[in-house]
């Protein structure tokens, strides 16, 4: 087993064409455009992006199942591409449709995995752990897609991995079982595996990442523990939202103080408002005022700060606005910003 910290993947400037694709007068599609990432033993590294993003072609030339168009991928300090059975002892890899045989029954397939390994973990405990049992029998073509997403994941681990590549490990899972993965994979954190896993589930990421890499069509464009990325976020800090009738010049109740400048309040959606800044118990005193004397009740008033998901969905618009001008104007795209 690695130390705790050491690189077990790095990545530098990957890049990987797809194609020809047809719909591009047969020319081949940039899908990654310079990766750069690196994941340590005993961190759980996570990677975020939009559909499409690059974030399974990322993990597949990271596992040297896609050969890479250039740069520079070290699995375990070795080329995945020239992976021998003894480095593929060493990794786990669990794919997003979990690629197991349907003719198969879950508990006779990991005895059948384990047996594979030289020092595999007790079969009954990992099915056990995972709630496996409750359908060990059961053929894997009847199973829900739940069912089938936990016996992938044993089978990912059942022959004690240094490195596990978790594609959406959640994904479907109803909220006991997902509990049940995320325990799951805090524990082999704890252990001292490097874990690289991809999810749209913003929660669980803010729960277990150590550092998160956000893909933006093909290249990372924020990189950093969670708190470092709502730090480097601009106008990170507490933020109230409430729901009343639409329209309200709320911003009224911060004009000509002082030292105010800096809050925003916007209405993302109608008659949903955001304030956001770095607001004082004032600032909560001014914005009751002004909607006592204006006589609102608001539906809905909460106080917290922006979190991972706020910060994604806004990189997400961003994003989906700048290809939008780059499909009307070829060449034109905004800076981003990095808070790594
Ligand atoms: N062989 C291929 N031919 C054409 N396009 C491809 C090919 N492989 C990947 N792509 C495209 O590359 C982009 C990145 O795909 P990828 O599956 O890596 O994204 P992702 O971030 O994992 O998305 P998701 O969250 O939907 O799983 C997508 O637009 C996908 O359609």
């Amino acid at each position: 087993m690695l130390q705790t910290g050491t690189p077990c993947l790095e990545i530098e400037g990957l890049v990987k064409d797809v194609g020809p694709i047809p719909s591009l007068d047969g020319r081949m599609k940039r899908v990654l455009a310079g990766v750069d990432l690196t994941a340590r033993a005993g961190e759980i590294t996570v990677l975020l992006g939009v559909n499409g993003a690059g974030k399974t072609t990322t993990l597949e030339c990271a596992q040297g199942l896609q050969k890479r168009t250039d740069g520079v991928v070290r699995l375990l300090g070795q080329d995945p591409e020239k992976a021998d059975a003894e480095l593929r002892a060493r990794v786990g890899i669990m794919l997003q449709e979990g690629g197991l045989p349907p003719s198969a029954r879950p508990l006779a397939l990991l005895r059948h995995v384990a047996g594979m390994y030289a020092d595999p973990q007790p079969v009954d405990e990992l099915a056990e752990r995972l709630g496996i049992h409750e359908f060990a029998s059961t053929t894997i073509r009847r199973l829900s897609g739940g069912q089938k997403q936990r016996v992938a994941l044993a089978a990912t681990l059942i022959g004690r991995p240094e490195v596990v590549f978790l594609d959406e490990p959640s994904a479907g899972l109803d909220p006991q079982s997902r509990e049940l993965v995320v325990e799951l994979i805090d524990e082999l954190r704890r252990e001292g595996l490097g874990i690289i896993l991809t999810t749209h589930l913003l929660d669980d990421a803010e729960r277990l990442a150590d550092v998160v890499h956000i893909l933006d069509r093909g290249r990372v464009i924020t990189s950093g523990s969670v708190a470092e990325i709502l730090e480097g976020r601009e106008g990170a800090g507490t933020r109230l939202t409430l729901r009343t009738e639409p329209g309200l010049p709320l911003a009224d109740a911060f004009a000509g103080r002082a030292g105010r400048e800096a809050i925003t309040v916007t209405e993302p959606s109608t008659g949903h408002y955001v304030i956001e800044g770095e607001l004082t118990s004032a600032d909560l005193a001014g914005i009751a005022q002004w909607l006592h004397a204006h006589g609102i009740m608001p539906q809905h008033l909460e106080l917290g700060r922006a979190n991972l998901q706020d910060v994604f969905l806004a990189i997400a618009a961003e994003s989906a606005e700048e290809s939008a001008d780059s499909d009307l104007e070829p060449g034109r795209r905004g800076s981003r910003r990095s808070a790594a």
